[in-house]
């Protein structure tokens, strides 16, 4: 398993080690020992969460407030995302900045996201199933979001030459200069 560091402080790019043969391949999805030894921190994930997106659909910039944040260990299982982050720790010295990449079923890279972060991706191909970890709960009344083309965020989403396809409830969310954090 490499692991390196994103221009986020406590964001981590994890490639697992791919055992092929003859028959296909394998590899650790999760090893709570090696993981915590490579990013250097305790973690405990209690909810597993899995979604399927068309190609185009955008889900986020999601988070849950305070003691409700999720930190987040991120793949793909089918398809490929552009997965973007936003770094929403108000004492961190890249407050307000981004870190996004591509995730997918054949670099089978990871992502692990600290709390106070939002979350996001967009889905590149059809019947995208997108895997992820959470260190907390859901917990609807705490959850909270910026608008994905945010001006001030500035960030790049990949040009799939069709508009993108968002919940109800993702389009309605706020402008980053709006958050109550
Ligand atoms: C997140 C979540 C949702 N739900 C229910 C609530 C809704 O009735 C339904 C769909 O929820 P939502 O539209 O919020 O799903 P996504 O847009 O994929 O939300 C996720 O999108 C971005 C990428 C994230 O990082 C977050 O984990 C999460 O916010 O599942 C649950 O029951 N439990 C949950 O943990």
């Amino acid at each position: 398993m490499k692991v390196t560091e994103s221009n986020l402080k406590g964001c981590f790019i994890i490639q697992p080690h791919i055992f092929k043969d003859e028959r296909g391949s394998f590899f650790e999805s999760f090893n709570q020992k090696v993981f915590e030894e490579l990013i250097g921190q305790k973690i405990n994930f209690v909810q597993d969460n899995q979604s399927q997106s068309s190609k185009g659909v955008l889900r986020g910039l999601h988070f849950q407030h305070r003691e409700f944040a999720q930190a987040k260990l991120v793949r793909v299982i089918k398809g490929s995302v552009q997965d973007v982050v936003v770094d929403l720790r108000e004492n961190s010295r890249t407050f307000g900045q981004h870190f996004s990449i591509e995730l997918s079923e054949k670099n089978n890279t990871q992502l692990f996201i600290p709390r106070g972060f939002a979350h996001g991706f967009l889905a590149l191909e059809d019947d995208t199933i997108f895997s992820y970890k959470c260190d907390n709960f859901y917990n609807n009344e705490s959850e909270s979001g910026i608008i994905y083309d945010d001006q001030t965020l500035s960030i790049s989403w990949n040009d799939l030459g069709t508009s993108y396809k968002l919940s109800e409830k993702d389009i309605m969310l706020p402008k980053f200069e709006d958050l109550k954090l």
